[in-house]
């Protein structure tokens, strides 16, 4: 598509999440929480006494595409409904047809400070030429617009956010047409760097991490799949 400001930056924040998604969690992650299919993954990383705990997530959600998954990630009309710890979100730019800036305002969690949140929101996907679904993701990562000016008291959050997901056709009948919900899933791999900004005590941050990223992506998948249950397939 059409090149713009952020298109080196995108396609090196991109191609880096592609590149560090098949590092194996084996050496230096936590696994701290499982629930069914999903594992939550934490490396401890703090910077001058910042949290800064890099997090990966791996799911598999039976029923839906990855294009699906991305599909209500990415578009902006869909967010409040399944995002509860925002005030509020906005897109302040559309750079192109896969990429926008949002401008995101957070519930605040007491004692922190409110936070607020401005990135750049790119969705796409690639087929690698081993498998015949493609690869869908949406990026989210922090940058600065003149739309979002940073305004005491707000703490305004450092995020680099991926969704990278994989569709698993399973038994697939001789023609695709007939291709079921039963016969799909969906294995995400979600990825979030995101520091908090301003001081939080490191404790409550990763008790607050612990248990906001399962909880958003239990509720995240649940929407989805209730969003697309009488719908047809979207590959
Ligand atoms: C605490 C932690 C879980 C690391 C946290 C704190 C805050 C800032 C708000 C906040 C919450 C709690 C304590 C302090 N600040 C935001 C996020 C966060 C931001 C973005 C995304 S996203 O996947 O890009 C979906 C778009 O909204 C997910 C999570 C996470």
């Amino acid at each position: 598509g059409e090149k713009h400001r952020l298109s080196a930056e995108i396609e090196r924040i991109v191609q880096g999440h592609l590149k560090y998604k098949y590092e194996d969690v084996s050496d230096g992650w936590d696994l701290i929480h499982q629930e069914g299919e999903m594992k939550v993954y934490r490396r401890e990383v703090e910077e001058n006494g910042l949290v800064l705990d890099p997090m990966k997530i791996f799911h598999t959600i039976k029923g839906v595409t990855g294009h699906e998954i991305c599909h209500y990630f990415w578009e902006f009309q869909y967010r409040m409904e399944w995002e509860t710890t925002l005030d509020s979100t906005k897109i302040i730019e559309v750079l192109d047809p896969q990429t926008v800036v949002f401008y995101q305002v957070h519930k605040r969690v007491w004692p922190a400070a409110q936070r607020d949140s401005c990135f750049w929101s790119h969705i796409r996907s690639f087929t690698s030429s081993d498998e015949d679904q493609p690869t869908w993701l949406v990026v989210n990562y922090t940058t600065s617009h003149l739309l979002a000016p940073i305004k005491s008291p707000q703490v305004r959050i450092v995020a680099n956010v991926a969704l990278i997901c994989e569709t698993v056709i399973n038994e697939p009948p001789l023609n695709p047409k007939d291709i079921k919900r039963e016969n799909i899933e969906c294995k995400l791999t979600y990825v979030a760097f995101v520091n908090p900004g301003g001081w939080v005590p490191s404790a409550a941050l990763r008790s607050v991490a612990k248990r906001e990223y399962p909880r958003f992506l239990k509720r995240f998948s649940s929407y989805v799949l209730e969003q697309t249950r009488d719908k047809p397939i979207l590959f």
